[in-house]
């Protein structure tokens, strides 16, 4: 009897088990998202997808942005796919993206990342990470008012044009030596050095930053994917690779410690705190702040801006390069410009900038086509009409912002590198329409709230690299043609072989750096 009983309590011990089993399968693999249509509207088309594994297949190539491309030109601008049974609509046109970025900016003002516990990187502080709320919202005031507003961006013109010159003389001593240079490495220095130094008064080991940087392509790659899925399993996936990521952070966490405290001790000797990271202590220690920021805070924004600042500036740059030198008329009307307007003895400085439309030009252009970032993520956080159909709420939106920015119906020639496309043309009013179709074509920024703060000081150190470059030296490229094939590293577009050219100094004695001018 006592056998009988057993084996039945097995069976239906084993009976639920199953059960259990099967109702997790179908919500993870076939269960369709609810509210898949709302008030008549139907979800937006789906292109055939495999069994179980849904739309997966698709994203798993490592050129993404173009397979995701292929799929658009194929089946539309906004497509409805499934990893497993998760959402995820794809948004190939500047007018679908408007939509998400204006008309329902606020609610899909969130990235949807599911924080790796206290990691610094896309953990429970990061900035970048943070929904749209009170938190994100005083953080963004911080980093205006003392890192990349105007005044801010003001004060710190010394330790740019400082940068910049060592950045030139470095140079200059390789073109002596005839070395050999990599640019992105070159522009690397420059970059980090320049953001750190105003971030933390100080530069941060390059070689600890590059190793850190390395790791972290890799994590967000896998972040990226692991936020295309619904709450519960993204915990799990996210689960998987939490000691990877804290490994990574506790190493950059360390470091930021270290100089954290050095801020504190000048701030308690009474020195006036001018860095980004100073103002951040002040907040962190103002018991009437708005919000009251935790030492990981400090440590996650600043995390944060190094990494989004410097990788993205840097790849620009190489790729700009790569199309001047490519193309030698752009190469000769740049140099003819910066010749003409700051002269064959000074080196360029950014208050030049604004004076040479045709360097600014260049360097739009380049993004253009080669974005950084070719693809960001969002989440609707409720349900929402784009493009004509229905978003269901909690679906990851993904904007191809490649594929935006050489959309034939909006770009003309848009394979071909023509920086006058960025000239403005006469008329005032002709002037204001073309800044207007821009904002909504030319994203490789973002758009709305949640788009890239530091765009405008992207912009000087990008245009200054590149002005300093043209100006300074003649470029020998050592193989016998550039390679401009693409690779994506982490989420990143960037060059699949690294520029490597010799520069030739024009002048026998270096430019000179006059900046009172
Ligand atoms: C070529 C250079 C750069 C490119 C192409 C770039 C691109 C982007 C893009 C596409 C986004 C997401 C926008 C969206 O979701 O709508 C973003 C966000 C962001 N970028 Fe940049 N960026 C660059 C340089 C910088 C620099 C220099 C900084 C600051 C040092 C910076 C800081 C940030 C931050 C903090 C965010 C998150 C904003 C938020 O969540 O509210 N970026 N960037």
């Amino acid at each position: 009897m006592a056998a009988f009983i057993s084996v039945g309590f097995q069976n239906c011990f084993i009976f639920i088990l199953l059960c259990f089993f099967s109702l997790l399968c179908y919500y993870l693999f076939f269960k369709k998202p609810s509210g898949s249509s709302r008030g008549g509207f139907d979800l937006p088309p789906s292109p055939p997808s495999l069994p179980i594994i849904g739309h997966l297949h698709l994203l798993l190539s490592v050129l993404i942005h173009r397979s995701l491309q292929k799929l658009s030109s194929k089946y539309g601008p906004i497509l409805y796919l499934r990893v497993f049974s998760f959402p995820v609509v794809l948004v190939s046109s500047a007018s679908v993206a408007y939509e998400i970025f204006r008309t329902h900016d606020v609610n899909n003002s969130y990235r949807g990342f599911t924080p790796t516990d206290d990691a610094l990187f896309a953990g429970a502080f990061s900035f970048i990470s943070a929904p749209y709320g009170d938190y994100w919202k005083f953080m963004k005031k911080v980093l205006v008012t003392n890192f990349l507003g105007p005044q801010a961006h003001e004060r710190s013109r010394g330790v740019r044009a400082d940068e910049l010159e060592r950045f030139y003389m470095n140079l200059f001593d390789k073109a002596m030596k005839k070395e050999i240079v990599e640019i992105s490495n070159e522009t690397l220095t420059l970059t980090n050095y320049t953001i750190s130094k105003m971030i933390m008064g100080r530069s941060c080991s390059e070689e600890s930053f590059k190793a850190l940087a390395t790791e972290l392509d890799v994590l967000t790659k896998k972040l990226f994917f692991a936020n295309t899925l619904r709450a519960g399993f993204k915990k799990l996936v996210v689960s998987l690779f939490s000691k990877e990521t804290k490994v990574v952070s506790d190493r950059f966490s360390e470091l930021l410690e270290r100089i954290l405290v050095e801020h504190e001790k000048k701030l308690d000797e009474h020195h006036q705190g001018t860095d980004l990271m100073d103002a951040l202590l002040e907040a962190h220690r103002n018991e009437n702040a708005e919000y009251m920021i935790t030492r990981n805070h400090i440590k996650s924004v600043i995390a944060d801006l190094l990494f989004a600042g410097t990788d993205n500036s840097v790849k620009t740059t190489q790729w700009a390069m790569a199309e001047i030198i490519k193309n030698r008329n752009v190469l000769e009307r740049l140099r003819g410009e910066i010749d003409c307007v700051v002269g064959k003895t000074r080196l360029i400085q950014e208050t030049d900038l604004p004076n040479l439309p045709y360097l600014q030009a260049v360097v739009k252009e380049t993004i253009r086509l080669h974005p950084p970032g070719p693809f960001f993520v969002r989440f609707s956080k409720e349900g929402c009409m784009i493009g004509g159909f229905y978003v269901p709420e909690e679906t990851s939106l993904v904007v191809n912002a490649y594929v935006v920015m050489r959309d034939p119906d909006t770009w003309e020639d848009p394979l071909v590198f023509k920086p006058d496309r960025f000239l403005s043309s006469a008329s005032r009013s002709e002037q204001e329409e073309e800044r207007r179709e821009k904002a909504i074509k030319f994203i490789p920024f973002g758009s709305g709230r949640r788009s890239c703060p530091g765009e405008n000081l992207a912009y000087v150190i990008m245009g200054t690299a590149i002005g300093v470059m043209v100006q300074g030296f003649e470029w020998r490229i050592n193989d016998e043609k550039i390679n401009m094939e693409e690779t994506v590293v982490g989420l990143s577009l960037t060059m699949a072989h690294p520029l490597k050219i010799t520069p030739l100094s024009r002048s026998s004695n270096p430019l000179t750096s006059n900046r009172c001018q």
